[in-house]
């Protein structure tokens, strides 16, 4: 297949580079024209193991190329792929400027019918208004069709995990392309029960949520730990402990200093934002409503 990975980051230049090992022909775009120098030059942003001599490999054959010109990339291929970063803004919600002028990027140089996939983890309904910026600015007759495909990726194990998937969460409209998504991956899954097929927007929201309850995990195992510390016990002995009941498991309840990362601070931030612009508005409308109402009784 041809794809076009927009964002050549950690997830855009891992996610690229294995899907041209599996033989797919890859364009990594990126507007930061000293990376896309480098790349082409073998010279990585990240190490992760195994990643330089793939990089090198595929390039050679070819398979992966890296350019700032996103018109070439997009003549050349009809799936594309929005990794760009999606940091926090200073009151915790999501900046998703990056996004929004791919978007539009996409819009001016889009000649053939395509579908774009959202990689990046945005909050839930951003697919959809991504689908909208582009229809509007388009100036041609062209068929858009959206898929949210969040990464759920660690790095340090980036290839590893890009590889060997636990799951390949795509949401769709439609099931052409749900088919053309599942053919893509189905090089790194065997086992088809390992797709989850849903709609955009709970594939968006189960981004968020999975990093949300992992955070979850690690906090209230810190928690834990300063009582172990108090009482005379080990956190590590009880991680064995409660380890072994798989509906818990091993993973993610290592203690330490307190959760970082790329993406737990900021995506545990975008879930709460996400809650707080709707559920807790919902609340207070009611309640504002049900006020008025007992202050009209008397
Ligand atoms: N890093 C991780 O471990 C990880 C894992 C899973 C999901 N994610 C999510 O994936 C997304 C990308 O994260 P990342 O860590 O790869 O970010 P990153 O900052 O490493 O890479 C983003 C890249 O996008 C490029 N870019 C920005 N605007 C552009 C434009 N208009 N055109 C072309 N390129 C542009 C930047 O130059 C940069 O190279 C984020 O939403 C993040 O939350 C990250
Ligand atoms: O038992 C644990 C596991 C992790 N951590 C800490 O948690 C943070 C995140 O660690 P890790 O998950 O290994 O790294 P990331 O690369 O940040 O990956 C997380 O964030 C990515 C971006 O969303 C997701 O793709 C991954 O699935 C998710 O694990 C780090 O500060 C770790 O030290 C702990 O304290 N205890």
């Amino acid at each position: 297949m041809k794809l076009t990975i927009i964002g050549t980051g950690y997830v855009g230049l891992v996610t690229g580079t294995c899907f041209a090992e599996m033989g797919n022909k890859v364009y990594c775009v990126d507007n930061d024209l000293e990376k896309i120098a480098n790349l082409k030059n073998n010279i990585l942003p990240i190490y992760e193991p195994n990643l330089a001599s793939l990089v090198k490999s595929n390039q050679k054959k070819g398979d992966l190329i890296f350019t700032s010109d996103l018109k070439e990339a997009l003549d050349n291929s009809n799936i594309i792929f929005i990794a760009v970063g999606t940091p926090e803004h200073e009151d915790g919600s999501v900046n998703l400027d990056y996004v929004y002028d791919v978007a539009s990027e996409i819009a001016d140089v889009i000649s053939q019918d395509s579908l774009i996939v959202i990689k990046s983890t945005v909050p839930v309904g951003t697919a959809f208004k991504v689908k909208k910026v582009i229809e509007s600015n388009l100036n041609k007759d062209i068929k858009i069709d959206i898929a949210s495909n969040p990464e759920f990726l660690k790095e340090g194990v980036a290839i590893a995990d890009c590889m060997h998937p636990d799951r390949v969460i795509i949401g769709a409209q439609n099931d052409e392309v749900f088919e053309t998504l599942k053919e893509l991956y189905s090089s790194f899954i065997v086992n088809s029960d390992r797709f989850v097929l849903m709609d955009v927007k709970s594939a968006e929201m189960s981004k968020y949520v999975a990093n949300a309850l992992l955070a979850t995990k690690i906090s209230f195992m810190n928690e834990i730990a300063n009582i172990c510390e108090k009482v005379g016990a080990n956190v590590k002995n009880v991680r064995l402990g409660i380890g072994s009941d798989k509906r818990i498991g091993y993973d993610f309840i290592y203690a330490g200093c307190g959760y970082g990362g790329s993406c737990f601070p900021k995506d545990v931030k975008g879930l709460i934002n996400t809650a707080l612009d709707n559920v807790m508005n919902l609340r207070f409308w009611l309640m504002l409503m049900m006020s008025m109402k007992i202050k009209s009784l008397f």
